[in-house]
């Protein structure tokens, strides 16, 4: 694993987001693994400018997202999808239709499920996948104790993920309990991963993530069999390894 050591959140995205660009501006069809939660926002600002500065487009770009809550509505404004499409979609010149996020609202999970693996089989690989990192380990919404065989899937979320994605819900109980989320060996076809990381609540599971038994009761620690993966991680992400 390459880790990049930055100074701060700013910095973090600013080195994603250098990263992304000099890719999409050497790429004629990329497709791009994307992720929710507050660590790619920066990121994600970066790129519109980016765009809006015309050094890049992503009019020829394919995007898979990693997760969606079950039962919320595309346009809820706690859907992944509304997310996606207010951080990033709306302000790029991205086609919509290039862009895949689970339907979390189908009656047929199942379905929805298979319905996904087969678009990233039909157009990916992904060429780099973003990452963040859950405080247990959890990569897209996979969870302490899923396979690492696991594909696309349907998944009950843990009572920690619940309470530390409440901050953006009126209260825990509107907090959707399934998840549906591409799967470890799904997240593990990528060619390259980037997994961000900022902040000292994040420093025990980067540690765990770097340095830890590879486990399926940390999801995240697979990575370390994954042979092109950065990790662009601020100092405080990294108070908790010494050598870096
Ligand atoms: O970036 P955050 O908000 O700390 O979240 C970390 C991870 O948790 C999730 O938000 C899911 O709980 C992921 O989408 C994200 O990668």
């Amino acid at each position: 694993m390459n880790i990049v050591k930055v100074a701060n959140y700013e910095s973090m995205s600013l080195k994603a987001c250098e990263k992304l660009t000099s890719f999409l501006k050497t790429t004629d069809n990329p497709v791009l693994g994307l992720a929710t939660g507050s660590t790619p926002e920066g990121l994600y600002r970066c790129l519109i400018e980016k765009q809006q500065q015309g050094e890049i487009s992503f009019n020829n770009t394919t995007t898979f997202n990693l997760d969606e809550y079950v039962g919320l509505k595309g346009n809820d404004p706690n859907s992944y999808r509304y997310f996606m499409n207010d951080k990033l979609f709306d302000h790029i010149d991205i086609q919509l239709e290039n862009t895949h996020i689970p339907n979390g609202e189908t009656s047929d999970m199942n379905a929805e499920c298979e319905t996904f693996e087969k678009e990233l089989k039909e157009k990916g690989p992904v060429d780099i996948q973003i990452l963040g990192l859950g405080l247990n380990g959890h990569i897209g919404f996979n969870e302490p104790g899923t396979p690492f065989n696991s594909r696309t899937h349907v998944v009950e979320l843990d009572e920690s993920t619940r309470q530390a994605n409440s901050r953006f819900f009126s209260s825990i109980d509107e907090v959707p309990k399934h998840a549906i989320t591409m799967g470890i060996d799904t997240i593990m076809e990528s060619k390259e991963i980037i997994l961000l990381v900022s902040g000292e609540n994040k420093a025990e599971a980067v540690k765990k993530l770097v340095q830890g038994e590879v486990t399926e009761e940390f999801p995240a620690s697979i990575l370390q069999k994954h042979s092109n993966v950065t990790i662009i991680a601020d100092e405080a992400a990294l108070s908790q390894i010494k050598e870096v």
